[in-house]
């Protein structure tokens, strides 16, 4: 008995505070009892982030909620307060140091957190996301401070669903699931990709609406092949090799079937950033039984096909007029390359084989064609069609021709001047796309697009640059990220009760971002809207999503809201602080 005062005859300890449960009496060999209380009121509402809101407790809230006291006397507006970190922000001189800033205010203030996200979200989206969080990724175990999401390891095997019932959180209805094997265009970070799905979590809540407390980040460690990482003393995951075979498929289902049990069929499950050889199984596998959808594989199908189809109005034509040429033919490239396919089967009379015929994909092995069949993975299998092969990307630039370049591979500057200057030769406005994270991994900069292309290329990036301005013009690159799909597609989802993710919705959700497009924007040379309104986005790609769920019977909201733009509005969280009664 460790904290009994008549025991040990010390009632008070640490300047007078009484010990009545004994842990600062406790020997570090004794064990104690972890103890919280649960009415928030007092210090614990001040240190509860999620009801914590700082100077802007009014007098009336800290008498009511004894905080009288424990604040300095005076008053801060969260108006006030947004200014007050957006200035201790930018004084950071690295993005690093501002990403740590931020995730130690989501810890203290959550709300305050996601009013600066949402009003600053085009200088804050590149610290909490790409390209910032791929540097956060690599260093998690040192900068680790707090655990943010949910750690699920072969440890876990046989009680994933005890592991989930220890989140605090019981109503969720989003989840992002890593394994870290194939972070950004970074590789195998194992454990340490859990800044990927709380990022993106991060942007369901600020982009979508989605309350933050029902969205769950889950990384699965299944051990880690960097051996850098393996090393390193402060790695924060298992100390082994990946896990493999049936002992990852396993632990994976185990996963898959708890988290249905513990928040019910209608909880959305996101792939992210998985390796290709785990990330097409498991979307087949769990697509029917399970709300799911891989973000990679279908979220960048929908933002890409979403920019192709603004860039039409540029380039002219149709899509099925296009000759597209992907460098990288993984989950990205192939699942953009479908969307594509499926979208020019719906636009005219066109078979999806003839369509798959316009697109050509570029592998590490070089041009994707017949003769390679045999050892082609299977999601590459439907690319491979009749041509001499061809070594490298520039060799099929010039045997193909595209129209539209479009970079996959996660590997940076493979689109060399060369490249993009063929490319420019026979296209009045090449249409360059280098999705590749985080900048590092980029396939060109924006500089050099617009510099090898004279000007004429329509170039966006998965990760932000700057505007360029080449002989006095200014060019102002787009982001072609599924940061501007999933958080819409997800809101879309979940209003409307959808049980199943349907490739017609992925269609929708690009169609929506379409329309958001205008005249002005396209003037400018960008075929996606900015990220300033991204709420007003993802109104319009949620109610796209709602409706085609509704019209294929997978919704179960009923009676459909008549207007769904104004509902999906209505069910977006607002992080004004509330008032406390
Ligand atoms: N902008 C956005 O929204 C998104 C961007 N991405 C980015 O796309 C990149 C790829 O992701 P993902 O498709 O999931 O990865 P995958 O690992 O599934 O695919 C990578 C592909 O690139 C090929 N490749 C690798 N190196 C080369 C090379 N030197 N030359 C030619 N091809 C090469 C691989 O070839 P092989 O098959 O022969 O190994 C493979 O086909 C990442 O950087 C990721 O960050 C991903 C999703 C969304
Ligand atoms: C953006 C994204 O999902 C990726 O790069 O993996
Ligand atoms: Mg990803």
């Amino acid at each position: 008995m460790n904290g009994d005062s008549k025991s040990t005859g010390a009632a008070t300890l640490a300047g007078g505070v009484h010990d009545v449960y004994g842990e600062d009496r406790a020997s570090e060999e004794q064990i104690v009892t972890p103890w919280s209380r649960t009415v928030a009121s007092g210090n614990v509402l001040l240190r509860d982030p999620r009801y914590n809101k700082g100077l802007a407790f009014t007098d009336d809230e800290r008498d009511y909620h004894y905080v009288r006291g424990l604040l300095p006397p005076a008053h801060m507006s969260q108006e006030l307060q947004e200014k007050r970190l957006m200035h201790i922000i930018r004084q950071y001189n690295t993005p690093l140091q501002k990403y740590m800033a931020l995730m130690d205010l989501e810890e203290r203030n959550e709300r305050l957190f996601y009013k600066l996200m949402i009003d600053h979200v085009e200088e804050l989206l590149p610290i909490v996301y790409t390209p910032t969080v791929g540097e956060a990724c690599q260093k998690y175990g040192t900068i680790f401070r707090r655990p943010q999401g949910l750690y699920i390891s072969l440890k876990e095997k046989g009680k994933v669903y005890d592991v989930l019932r220890n989140w605090p959180e019981k109503n969720i209805k989003v989840i992002v699931v890593t394994d870290g094997e194939r972070i950004l265009g970074l590789g195998d970070l194992g454990c340490q990709g859990m800044g990927i799905p709380v990022g993106k979590l991060a942007l369901y809540t600020a982009l979508g609406g989605i309350r933050p407390s029902e969205c769950l980040p889950i990384t699965i460690d299944v051990g880690t092949n960097n051996e850098k990482l393996l090393n390193d003393e402060f790695y924060i995951g298992l100390r082994q090799k990946r896990a493999t075979g049936q002992e990852y498929d396993d632990l994976l289902n185990e996963f898959m079937y708890a988290a249905k049990k513990a928040y019910g069929e209608k909880v959305l499950i996101q792939f992210e950033d998985f390796a290709n050889h785990n990330a097409f199984n498991l979307l087949a596998k769990y697509r029917s039984t399970h709300l799911v959808f891989n973000d990679d594989i279908q979220g960048t199908a929908s933002v890409v096909l979403s920019g192709l189809v603004a860039s039409l109005k540029l380039t002219g034509g149709t899509l099925a007029d296009h000759t597209f040429l992907f460098l990288g033919a993984g989950e990205a490239g192939t699942g953009i390359a479908e969307l594509i396919a499926l979208e020019m089967t719906k636009q005219g009379k066109i078979s999806l084989n003839e369509a798959r015929k316009r697109i050509w994909l570029v592998d590490s092995k070089g041009l994707i064609v017949k003769s390679r069949m045999e050892s082609l993975q299977h999601f590459k299998k439907p690319w491979a069609h009749e041509h001499e092969p061809c070594k490298g990307l520039l060799d099929a630039v010039k045997s193909i021709r595209p129209t539209i370049l479009i970079g996959s591979s996660g590997v940076g500057r493979t689109f060399t001047k060369e490249v993009i200057e063929t490319v420019s030769s026979f296209n009045e406005k090449p249409v360059i796309l280098a999705l590749s994270n985080p900048t590092s991994q980029s396939e060109c900069t924006a500089e050099e697009a617009y510099t090898w292309s004279k000007g004429r290329a329509i170039f966006a990036s998965g990760s932000p640059f700057d505007p360029v301005s080449i002989n006095g013009k200014t060019f102002i690159p787009g982001q072609s990220n599924n940061a501007y799909i999933f958080p819409g597609l997800g809101l879309g989802l979940v209003i409307s009760g959808t049980i199943r993710v349907h490739e017609d919705m992925l269609l929708a959700a690009s169609e929506a971002l379409a329309q958001q497009v205008s005249k002005e924007h396209l003037e400018q040379g960008l075929i996606y809207p900015p990220f300033r309104n991204i709420r007003k986005i993802s109104a319009h790609i949620a109610a796209g999503v709602a409706a085609k769920s509704y019209e294929l019977g997978l919704a179960t909201r009923l009676p459909r809201p008549a207007d769904l733009v104004a509902f999906a509005e209505s069910c977006m969280y607002s992080p004004v602080y509330r008032n406390y009664k």
